[in-house]
């Protein structure tokens, strides 16, 4: 059996009287994309919220590689290696590309505080690693040209690709992308794919996401959680999916 890296059970999230999550189970295996897909409201990013650390669920269990990470910060569950992205893009805008690349590597630099106030060897090794890693990142996701623009500046798929590199560069083992596709157009969103299936290869992480677009999520799923007004209506492979009659109705309507 392969190995669970994210396993939530039980999940409710309520927001005073609405009930906006409601026994959601499901596992994310090693290597897998797995993704949640959903009308509007059907609490897709209140899962996310909750997985990622950025509230604290009402009920339930979440384990991420068997540790209970339930109601635990962002930055804790950051370094157990779950990063995230937001449905709008929160880059530092006026920062350049290779800046935010840069800070991003803060917490991960092996040179400590005091090294760098006395700018010891150790940190100056440690400051050109870094700014290695982000040419990398910068390089595998064609943004090298851009290295010096403010991100705020940057065009809005480029802006997607760069939030991607920040998570990435951290070394995550679980990336959670919040509908990375919205604002592409029909090419970005092919590359985007391609994109997120050669990350998952190479760097051998999972993938949580959450994705309006169906051609995407049905090009690169393994596995599909489908969320109808806070609760699971089926998880299955794609094809099972998409030719099950409860998410045609969710979908389509009677
Ligand atoms: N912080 C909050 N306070 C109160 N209600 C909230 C909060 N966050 C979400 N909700 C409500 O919870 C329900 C689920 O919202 P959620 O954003 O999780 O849905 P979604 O499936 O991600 O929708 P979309 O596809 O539009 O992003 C909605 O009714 C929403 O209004």
């Amino acid at each position: 059996m392969s190995e669970v890296v994210l396993s939530v059970r039980n999940l409710v999230m309520r927001f005073g009287g609405l009930v906006a999550v409601d026994q959601v189970a499901f596992d994310v295996k090693k290597n897998e994309i797995f993704s949640i897909i959903g009308p509007n409201g059907a609490g897709k990013t209140t899962v996310f919220n909750c997985v990622s650390g950025f509230y604290s669920p009402s009920e339930g269990q979440i384990s991420l590689f068997g540790e209970n990470i339930t109601g635990k910060p962002s930055h804790v569950v950051a370094n157990h290696g779950l990063v995230r992205t937001f449905q709008n893009v929160r880059l530092f805008k006026n920062l350049t590309a290779l800046e935010n690349l840069l800070v991003a590597q803060h917490n991960h630099l092996s040179a400590g505080f005091i090294a760098g106030l006395l700018n010891l060897p150790s940190y100056k090794r440690s400051e050109k690693a870094a700014l290695e890693n982000a040419v990398k990142w910068l390089d595998f996701m064609g943004l090298r040209d851009m290295a010096n623009r403010e991100a705020g500046n940057l065009a809005y798929g480029h802006q997607r690709r760069l939030e991607i590199a920040r998570c990435m560069i951290t070394k995550p083992k679980l990336l959670l992308l919040d509908e990375p596709a919205a604002g592409l157009n029909p090419q970005e969103k092919k590359d985007l794919a391609r994109m997120i299936d050669q990350l998952r290869h190479e760097f051998d992480i999972s993938v949580l996401l959450i994705e309006h677009d169906m051609s995407l999520i049905m090009d690169i799923s393994d596995r599909i959680m489908v969320m109808e007004m806070g609760k699971p209506l089926v998880t299955g492979l794609p094809e099972e999916v998409r030719n099950d009659p409860q998410v045609i109705k969710a979908y389509l309507g009677e």
